[in-house]
């Protein structure tokens, strides 16, 4: 059909109701909201201060979550990042009701340094899935503290073997070391919550795409 060519001019078909629909769309992929997850002290913290303001800072005096806003550019679009720095007193890891019904993906950390930290995730991951009824939500795999390569305990193998069990990218990271792979941990989480909102387009946003309007969202 080449109805197409109507609808590649907005301002011609249904143009008031075409519109508004788009811009709801662009703005809903333009944030991502992560909570960062995991055991005392493997860096959570770190990694988020690290992202936000791309400085290491050694000690965090930190008894309650944190959350901040950061806008950045990913894969040259503008990219509204929520981050919320979770505190692990609990065996929950931070993975509290609220925050999982909050958040659009999750950033599962654990330390290479600490194996104790690594066999927490399968636990986590099973709060995770029960305080979420079993609906699927974009994550992302982190061993932080890769720096500390003489203390290991965690292979590299392991994280990656986990990664695909839970059908999640991973990366091993230093937030004290690196800030190219920490950004990259972000920025690779926000593309899958954008993959992920594409997927679940409803119906009605597939009929559009049919009609040429995917490409308003690539
Ligand atoms: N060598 C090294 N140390 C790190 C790294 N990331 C964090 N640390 C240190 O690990 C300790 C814990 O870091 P935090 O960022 O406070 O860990 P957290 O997971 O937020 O801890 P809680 O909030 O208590 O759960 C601090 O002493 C950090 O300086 C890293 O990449 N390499």
């Amino acid at each position: 059909m080449s109805g197409g060519g109507g609808l590649t001019d907005q301002s011609g078909i249904q143009g008031g109701t075409l519109r508004p629909y788009l811009k709801r769309k662009k703005s809903s992929f333009a944030e991502t909201k992560v909570a960062v997850l995991g055991p005392h002290g493997v860096g959570k913290s770190a990694l988020s201060v690290r992202f936000l303001t791309k400085r290491f800072i050694g000690e965090y005096d930190q008894s309650a979550e944190s959350k901040y806003k950061y806008t950045t550019n990913v894969d040259g679009e503008t990219m509204i990042f929520e981050v919320l720095d979770t505190v692990s007193e609990n065996e929950d890891c931070g993975a509290r009701d609220d925050v999982l019904r909050w958040t659009d993906c999750i950033m599962l950390v654990y330390s290479v340094v600490s194996r104790k930290s690594f066999d927490a995730i399968p636990e986590l991951k099973k709060t995770i899935e029960e305080s979420r009824k079993g609906a699927s939500i974009p994550m992302i795999l982190i061993g932080n503290k890769r720096d500390l390569a003489h203390m290991r305990e965690v292979s590299t193998e392991e994280g990656e073997k986990l990664a695909v069990e839970y059908g999640c990218p991973f990366l091993e990271v230093s937030a004290s070391e690196d800030v190219d792979t920490v950004t990259e941990a972000f920025h690779k989480v926000s593309r899958e919550v954008i993959e992920f909102k594409r997927r679940s387009r409803t119906f009605i946003d597939r009929v559009f795409g049919a009609f040429g309007l995917e490409k308003s969202t690539t």
